[in-house]
C-alpha cells in the first residue's frame, strides 16, 4: 500500500520490552510492577515517597508469599521476581533504560501532566508512555508531551496481580504502532485487553462501574440497606465476586472520590456526583483497606 507523500511518517515505536519503569508505588503501581517481574521483566519502581516504596515492597512480598502458599509459584520463582524489582525515588534512575513506562501516580491531572512532560524529556523517543488513570482523557494527560502519538491509556484492574483484563484507551493522537506495542507487552505478561476506541472520561469500565458504586453508596446513605446487604445482593443475586462497597474499600475511597469528582466535573448533572457518605468517609480518614476502615471496619 502506498503512503500519501505529504503525510508524516508514523514515529517508530519500540515493540520489545525488557525493562519497564512503573511510576507510583501505591496499590496499583506495586501490583503492576509485580506482574511485570513475575513475567521475567526488569522493573524500576519509582515513587517520590520513600515510605510508599517500603509499603510497596512489603505488599509485593506478601502477595508473592500468597502465590507460593497456593502453589501458583515456587519459592525460586517468587525470589526471582522480587529480585527483578528495583525501587527508586529518582525518576532519572529508570528514565534512560526503560523500554516502556507505566504511570500509576495519584488521580490528579496536573501532577500527571507534569510527570508526562518530564518523562517525555528523559525517555528514548521510541518509548511508549502509558497511564493507568481511572478516567482522565489520554489527550489531556499527554497535553505537555511532544509525543502524544506514543501516549496510551493502560487501565489495570485492582488487584493487578489477580485481575486478567486491562483496558487500553486510545487517545486522539495515539498511533496504531503504540497500540500494537502495548498489546504485545500485555500478551507477554499474560493479560487480555479490551480497547476503548474513543478518548472519553471513565472509558468503558468506570462508565459502567460507577452506576453500581454510586447506587450502592446511596442506598446505604439513605438508610435503605446496610453495606452488608447491598454487597450480598451483588454477590448472591448478581453473582459478582465482590459487592460494590467492599470493592470501593479495596480500591480506596480517596481514589474513588477523586475519580467521581473528576467525572462529575466533566459530565455535569448528578450522574457522577460523589454521594455525601463517600465524602464523609474520606474526610474522616476512612479510606478503605489502606487505612483499616471504610464501609467496613477492621480491614487489611
Ligand atoms: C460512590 C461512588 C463512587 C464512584 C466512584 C467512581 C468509580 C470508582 C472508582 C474506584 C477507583 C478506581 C478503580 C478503577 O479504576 C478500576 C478498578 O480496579 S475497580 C476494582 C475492580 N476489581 C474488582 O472488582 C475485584 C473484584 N473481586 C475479585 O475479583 C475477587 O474478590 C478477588 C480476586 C479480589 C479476590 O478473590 P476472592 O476469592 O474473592 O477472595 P480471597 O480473599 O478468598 O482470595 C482468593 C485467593 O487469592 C489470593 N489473593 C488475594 N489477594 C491476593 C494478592 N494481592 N496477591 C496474591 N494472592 C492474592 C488469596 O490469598 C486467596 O488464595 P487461596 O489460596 O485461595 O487462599
Ligand atoms: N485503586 C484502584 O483500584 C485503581 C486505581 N487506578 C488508578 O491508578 C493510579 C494510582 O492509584 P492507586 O495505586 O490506587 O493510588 P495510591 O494512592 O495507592 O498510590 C499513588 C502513589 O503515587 C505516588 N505519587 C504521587 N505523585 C507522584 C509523583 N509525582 N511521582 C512519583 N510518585 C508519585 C504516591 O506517593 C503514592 O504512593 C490512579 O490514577 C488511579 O486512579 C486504576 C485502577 C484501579
Amino acid at each position: 500500500m502506498s503512503r500519501d507523500v505529504d503525510a508524516p511518517a508514523a514515529a517508530h515505536v519500540r515493540q520489545d520490552v525488557s525493562t519497564v519503569m512503573v511510576v507510583g508505588a501505591g496499590l496499583m503501581g506495586s501490583g503492576i510492577a509485580q506482574v511485570a517481574a513475575q513475567a521475567g521483566l526488569d522493573v524500576v519502581l519509582v515513587d517520590d515517597d520513600v515510605e510508599a516504596l517500603d509499603r510497596a515492597a512489603a505488599r509485593i512480598a506478601d502477595s508473592l508469599a500468597r502465590f507460593v502458599r497456593s502453589g501458583s509459584l515456587t519459592d525460586d520463582e517468587a525470589s526471582r521476581a522480587r529480585g527483578l524489582i528495583v525501587t527508586e525515588t529518582d525518576l532519572r534512575a529508570g528514565g534512560s533504560s526503560a523500554d516502556l513506562v507505566i504511570e500509576a501516580i495519584v488521580e490528579k491531572l496536573e501532577p500527571k501532566q507534569r510527570l508526562f512532560a518530564e518523562l517525555d524529556a528523559m525517555c528514548a523517543p521510541d518509548v511508549v508512555l502509558a497511564t493507568n488513570t481511572s478516567q482522565f482523557q489520554i489527550g489531556r494527560v499527554a497535553a505537555n508531551c511532544d509525543r502524544p502519538d506514543r501516549v496510551i491509556g493502560m487501565h489495570w484492574s485492582n488487584p493487578p496481580q489477580l485481575m486478567k483484563l486491562v483496558e487500553l484507551v486510545v487517545g486522539p493522537d495515539t498511533s496504531s504502532e503504540a497500540v500494537a506495542g502495548a498489546i504485545r507487552f500485555l500478551d507477554g505478561v499474560d493479560r487480555r485487553h479490551v480497547l476503548c476506541l474513543k478518548d472519553v472520561p471513565g472509558f468503558i469500565s468506570n462508565r459502567m462501574s460507577t452506576a453500581l458504586f454510586m447506587e450502592g453508596v446511596r442506598l446505604v446513605d439513605e438508610g435503605i440497606a446496610t453495606a452488608e446487604d447491598v454487597d450480598l445482593v451483588a454477590r448472591l443475586m448478581f453473582g459478582h465476586k465482590m459487592g460494590p462497597l467492599e470493592t470501593l474499600d479495596l480500591a480506596g475511597l480517596d481514589t474513588a472520590l477523586l475519580v467521581s469528582t473528576a467525572l462529575a466535573d466533566f459530565y455535569g448533572g448528578d450522574r457522577f456526583t460523589p454521594p455525601d457518605l463517600l465524602e464523609r468517609h474520606v474526610a474522616a480518614g476512612r479510606t478503605g483497606r489502606k487505612s483499616g476502615s471504610g464501609f467496613y471496619e477492621g480491614l487489611s
